[in-house]
């Protein structure tokens, strides 16, 4: 079959002297029962400037987190996502410069590379001509491939609580409102898992009784999201993930036990090991803390944890062009 992707000498130069910024938000995956497909937009963002030139050469500005530790070539995973998104778009690069600063962990379930992902394929369809580019949809495809599921990158597109599904090869997602009075506390420990090897620890099925428990969860935890927030604690139940990946996460696994022991709707956070709370109200989130506290310095003396209350993004990535 003759392929419809122009080859790189077909492609157009991206116009240099651009310069543009792209704010980010972290993201929590799955939310107990939501597998692959429910995540939420928080209030941590990572920023991504993109300058063009003429030369032909990468230049990196790294600071925060990864900044001794990422590479500083084209095997940069933003740079990896710009050249596929310019690919597909019909373009490619001349010399870039890459201003990244880092907030969001990595390796901590709070979306970092997705993050990442979402700010450099949205920068690179800002950095083409107008009529070259294309909408949101098309950025959650080409990332939800790069990520191999939707639910980081969808609420870090869109803002707010992402419902995303996949049929075939084709992504689509919807937003929902999340209750005003919900308050994401997150405790994230000091020690990484990487996604990859934390999905290498799921079963390649399960049983119908799990699945048929794991859905009506689901279902109830949309609506303890958007509308009855007393419901969180039995909402945010799950059948199909957090069980298996305890191995990797002993310390993070006990606290979950032990919060949701107390009361609260705690959840694994992406694929770990950050433990969050989906607390309702201020005074529930405030004791949430209190608890993290205490149980941690009892029970977990080896790990540090930083415990952040944050907020629901609404907004998602949001790009800003430098005029020059
Ligand atoms: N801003 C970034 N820039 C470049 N690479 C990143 C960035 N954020 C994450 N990554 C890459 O993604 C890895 C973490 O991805 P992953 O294991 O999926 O965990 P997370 O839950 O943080 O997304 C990092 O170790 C790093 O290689
Ligand atoms: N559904 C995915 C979510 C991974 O999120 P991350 O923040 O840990 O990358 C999974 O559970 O594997």
């Amino acid at each position: 079959m003759e392929s419809t992707q122009p080859t790189a000498t077909d492609r157009a130069l991206v116009a240099a002297g651009q310069r543009l910024t792209v704010k980010v938000p972290g993201t929590s995956a799955n939310l107990g029962p939501g597998y692959d497909s429910l995540g939420l937009a928080l209030s941590i963002y990572d920023t991504l400037t993109v300058e063009t030139h003429n030369t032909g050469e990468l230049e990196f500005e790294l600071s925060g987190e990864g900044a001794d530790t990422l590479p500083r070539d084209a095997s940069h995973l933003v740079v990896r996502a710009i050249d596929l998104a310019l690919e597909r778009l019909g373009f490619q690069r001349s010399g870039l410069k890459i201003i990244a600063d880092n907030v969001n962990p990595h390796g901590r379930g709070l979306g970092s590379s997705a993050s990442a992902v979402v700010a450099a394929v949205s920068a690179a369809n800002a950095l083409v001509p107008e009529e070259s580019r294309q909408d949101r949809d098309w950025i959650l495809q080409l990332t939800s491939e790069i990520e191999g599921h939707p639910d980081n990158v969808a609420p870090a597109i869109f803002g707010g609580l992402a419902l995303s599904w996949q049929d075939s090869e084709q992504y689509s997602s919807t937003r929902a409102d999340v209750a005003s009075s919900v308050i994401p506390v997150v405790a994230v420990p000091d020690y990484e898992l990487a996604t990859e090897t934390a999905r290498g620890l799921l079963p390649a099925s399960v049983g119908h009784h799990a699945a048929a428990m794991n859905s009506g969860r689901a279902a109830l935890l949309i609506h303890a999201l958007t509308a009855n927030p007393a419901l969180l604690l039995p909402g945010t139940e799950d059948y199909l993930h957090q069980s298996y990946r305890a191995q990797a996460m002993r310390p993070s696994a006990d606290l979950l036990a032990a919060l949701r022991s107390a009361g609260h709707a705690a959840v694994v956070s992406g694929a770990g090991p950050t433990v969050m709370v989906l607390a309702n109200g201020a005074d529930q989130a405030a004791a949430v803390v209190e608890f993290i506290e205490a149980f941690t310095s009892d029970n977990t003396p080896e790990v540090g944890w930083r415990v952040m209350t944050l907020a629901v993004d609404v907004q998602g990535a949001r790009v800003e062009v430098h005029r020059r």
